[in-house]
């Protein structure tokens, strides 16, 4: 087995995650690791064709999740398992933990559908398991700030259009995913400033091992 790592990077909208991917970027790069940065949903052709839709077209909750794991099915079987059978570090800006939140807790939809096609989508690899990231970073911010901070900075999407309340059930469904897995996730306090935020994910990085030469990290 190789000793690929599959970082992802989760929260709220304007939590501040894409903030901290350059930097994260280069601190794998600077100790030899080929990394491959991806996000979701997307992160191949295909993916980002349902992204287009899933982010702008109204749609029912089940077609909604039913789309979220189409893209990443295409997501995983041709980039995400082969960066990580090469031995590379897979720098992904959402994954599943995503769709328990935003769909399951935005929007009430039923978590056993979900872990469903988590099982479908994740699954069939043997021994291995269901493939989940070694590594969860999850910034953690109250939605009015992350409101704040979003107001005026871009063109709001489907989801960045949702209430404060909507928000809020996303945020408590990402906190009862750190619960359930504690082992992979990490909690960054994202109210602080970038440079302080900053130092968390370089903390948490070291802590889990995460930046040890050519290994991933440890569970
Ligand atoms: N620690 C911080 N303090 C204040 N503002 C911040 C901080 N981190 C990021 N920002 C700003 O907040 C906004 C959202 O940040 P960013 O795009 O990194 O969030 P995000 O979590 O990737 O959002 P999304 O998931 O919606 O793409 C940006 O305008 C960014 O400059
Ligand atoms: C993976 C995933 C994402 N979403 C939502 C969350 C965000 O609002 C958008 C992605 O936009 P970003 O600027 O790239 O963060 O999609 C979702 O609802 N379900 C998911 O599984």
């Amino acid at each position: 087995m190789s000793d690929g790592l599959f970082l992802t990077l989760e929260g709220i909208d304007g939590a501040g995650k894409s903030s901290h991917l350059d930097a994260m970027e280069a601190l794998f790069k600077a100790r030899g690791r080929t990394v491959v940065r991806t996000r979701e949903p997307g992160g191949t052709p295909l993916a980002e064709i349902l992204r287009g839709l899933i982010l702008e077209q109204p749609m029912d909750p089940l077609t909604e999740s039913l789309l979220v794991f189409a893209a990443r099915r295409d997501h995983v079987v041709r980039v995400i398992e082969p960066a990580l059978a090469r031995g590379d570090v897979v720098l992904c800006d959402r994954f599943t933990d995503a769709t328990f939140a935003y769909q399951g807790a935005g929007r009430d939809f039923d978590t056993q559908v979900l872990s469903t096609l988590e099982q479908w989508v994740q699954g069939g690899r043997g021994a291995a398991g269901l493939l989940q990231p070694h590594v969860t970073l999850w910034f953690d911010l109250a939605p009015e700030i992350a409101a704040q901070r979003l107001a005026g900075a871009r063109l709001p999407d489907k989801f960045e259009s949702q209430p404060v309340e909507f928000f809020r059930r996303v945020a408590a469904g990402y906190a009862a995913r750190a619960v359930a897995d504690a082992p992979r996730f990490v909690r960054i306090d994202a109210s602080q400033t970038r440079d302080q935020v900053w130092q968390q994910v370089e903390t948490a990085l070291v802590a889990r091992g995460a930046l040890a030469p050519e290994s991933g990290a440890a569970r």
